[in-house]
């Protein structure tokens, strides 16, 4: 079904660029000077998790894994939106076997990213809800532009967040916060984010998001690189521990929840409200 991977590295003069897949929706460019890889999302308009977008990211994560960066960054090629979460149209009136691989990919693309031993950060250089705010917190370090929105709304769509999507929300936000924000469905605006320490900086481009996730990646350089990705993995271990015990589980889950009548009702009328912002739009 997936074209093979097709891997073309430039020499290394100034800054190196592979595009990670024969479909293009991740691009990979390596700093040569810093070693720091920065992955792209570039599915337009806004980035929706469709499996093929999922399948490209965690490969990305894995060629960088493989290539031995100094860290990574991830970000998107969209000017407004780092991640508008999974595509809902993968999720609505759904292929049974192809929603399945959507929830493994995530599940995959998710544990990649928490558990890769390199230094990671988010360059958010848009809106970042539900996926897209899974993706970030999957990250060390996060850098945000100025009026755009984080979180995790699932409760507003009436779908609830497994734990292990939770498990990054949590490494950062104090219980009591993460509790209410899920349980209002909040999506924090870049202040708010600030203000609570769901993200780290703000940044006024992309740009300048991605030299301070950059900044922030170079603090490790005189850190003995084992000692610290044992140390990450140390702290990571325990959710990670609990997500490969579940995670079959989770995807039954996943798929009884969707296929319910109630939530296709659901899903069809968040499809219109979409469609009727994009009328009124115009
Ligand atoms: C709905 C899910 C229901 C059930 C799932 C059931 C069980 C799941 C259990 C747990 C799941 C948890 C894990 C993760 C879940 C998710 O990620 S669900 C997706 C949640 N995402 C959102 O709610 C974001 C929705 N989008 C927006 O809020 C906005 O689009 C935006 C803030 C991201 C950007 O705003 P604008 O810049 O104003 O752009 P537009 O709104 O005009 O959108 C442009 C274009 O993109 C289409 N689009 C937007 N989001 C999605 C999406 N998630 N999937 C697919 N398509 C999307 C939008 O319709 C517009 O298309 P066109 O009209 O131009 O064709």
């Amino acid at each position: 079904m997936f074209s093979p991977r097709v891997v073309s590295l430039v020499p290394r003069t100034g800054p190196r660029r592979f595009m990670s897949t024969a479909s293009k929706l991740t691009t990979v460019e390596v700093n040569d000077k810093t070693g720091i890889a920065t992955l792209t999302m570039c599915r337009p308009p806004v980035n929706g998790q469709n499996l093929e977008l999922l399948l490209d990211i965690k490969s990305s994560i894995k060629e960088i894994e493989n290539d031995s960066s100094r860290g990574l960054i991830i970000t998107s090629a969209s000017p407004k939106v780092f991640c508008a979460g999974l595509d809902i149209l993968e999720m609505h009136k759904p292929d049974q076997q192809r929603l399945r691989a959507v929830w493994t990919e995530l599940q995959n693309v998710w544990c990649a990213l928490y558990g890769i031993s390199m230094p990671t950060a988010a360059a958010i250089n848009g809106h970042a809800p539900a996926g897209g705010c899974l993706l970030a917190t999957a990250c060390e370090y996060r850098v945000m532009v100025p009026d755009c929105r984080i979180g995790l709304n699932e409760t507003q769509l009436g779908i609830i967040a497994p734990k292990w999507l939770v498990s990054g929300f949590l490494n950062i936000l104090p219980k009591r916060v993460a509790e209410r924000a899920l349980t209002q469905s909040r999506l924090f605006t870049t202040d708010e984010a600030l203000q609570e320490g769901l993200i780290d900086e703000i940044a006024n481009s992309k740009e300048e998001a991605v030299e301070k996730c950059a900044a922030f990646i170079g603090t490790f350089s005189k850190v003995n690189p084992v000692a610290r990705a044992l140390t990450k993995l140390q702290f990571r271990a325990e959710n990670l521990r609990q997500f490969h015990k579940e995670r079959e589980q989770d995807v039954e889950n996943f798929l009884s929840l969707v296929n319910r009548p109630e939530v296709q009702k659901g899903i069809g009328a968040y499809l219109e409200g979409l469609k009727k912002k994009k009328a009124n739009k115009q």
